[in-house]
């Protein structure tokens, strides 16, 4: 079995980023791409994403079967929000924990929502997606999108023991966004990114591509 690497493992967490400059787009000037609302913003902030990873998700969707689309759920986030996240779901931990320490709530929260010093949403380098058919309807993949660990019983992790089909939708996601250059994080199904320092843990890049964005409207 292959180690499962954290967010806020120091192999991730020490990484530098070395910010390249590239822009963030808007995902709305891509109709190949299919796209959600359950998370959305007014300004669509949301649906923005450096222009390296929009690349390669282009590229993931043109590796699909026909008929398929990815369906983007969430890419770029303020860090205001991920320190919202971070903060609730911490907290939510601490109080089925009590006995827990501070360190290990930090590191079992980094399951499901990065520490937001190293966020790679708020770096428009990561995004959180799925699978469709043409018509818009979604493919299961035995948990919804962001399902936590607890609600999930774990399924949320990529290689879980999900009923045989949804394995399979989950494979041909894989394949695609993989072949296309953007690595998982082995928690999330959905969670997928290119450039941050986890894609650089991965790959064995010295450095992360994209640090911290500050996006207004
Ligand atoms: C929970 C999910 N939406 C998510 O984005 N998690 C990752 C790890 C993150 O916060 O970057
Ligand atoms: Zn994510």
């Amino acid at each position: 079995m292959t180690e499962l690497v954290l967010l806020s493992n120091p192999r991730v967490a020490d990484l530098p980023a070395h910010e390249c400059g590239e822009p963030l787009v808007d995902l709305r000037e891509f109709s190949e791409l299919a796209l959600d609302d359950r998370q959305a913003d007014p300004a669509g902030a949301y649906l923005h994403l450096r222009a390296g990873v929009v690349e390669r998700l282009l590229v993931a969707q043109g590796l699909l079967p026909d008929g398929l689309r990815l369906l983007v759920v969430e890419a770029y986030r303020p860090l205001w929000l991920q320190e919202r996240y971070f903060a609730e779901y911490a907290n939510a931990l601490r109080e089925a924990n009590p006995h827990w320490t501070d360190t290990f709530i930090h590191v079992q929260a980094s399951r499901y929502i990065s520490p937001p010093e190293i966020a790679p949403h708020v770096s428009g380098a990561a995004v959180d997606l799925t699978l469709c058919t043409d018509s818009g309807e979604e493919l299961d993949m035995g948990t919804e999108v962001n399902a936590s660990p607890e609600e999930s019983h774990d399924a949320c992790y990529t290689d879980a023991d999900v009923p045989a089909h949804a394995g399979e939708n989950r494979r041909t996601l894989i394949r695609a966004l993989s072949a296309a250059g953007l690595v998982n994080y082995p928690t999330e199904w959905w969670h997928w990114s290119y450039g941050d320092r986890y894609w650089a843990m991965v790959t064995g890049a010295d450095a992360a591509k994209y640090g911290p964005q500050d996006m207004r409207f």
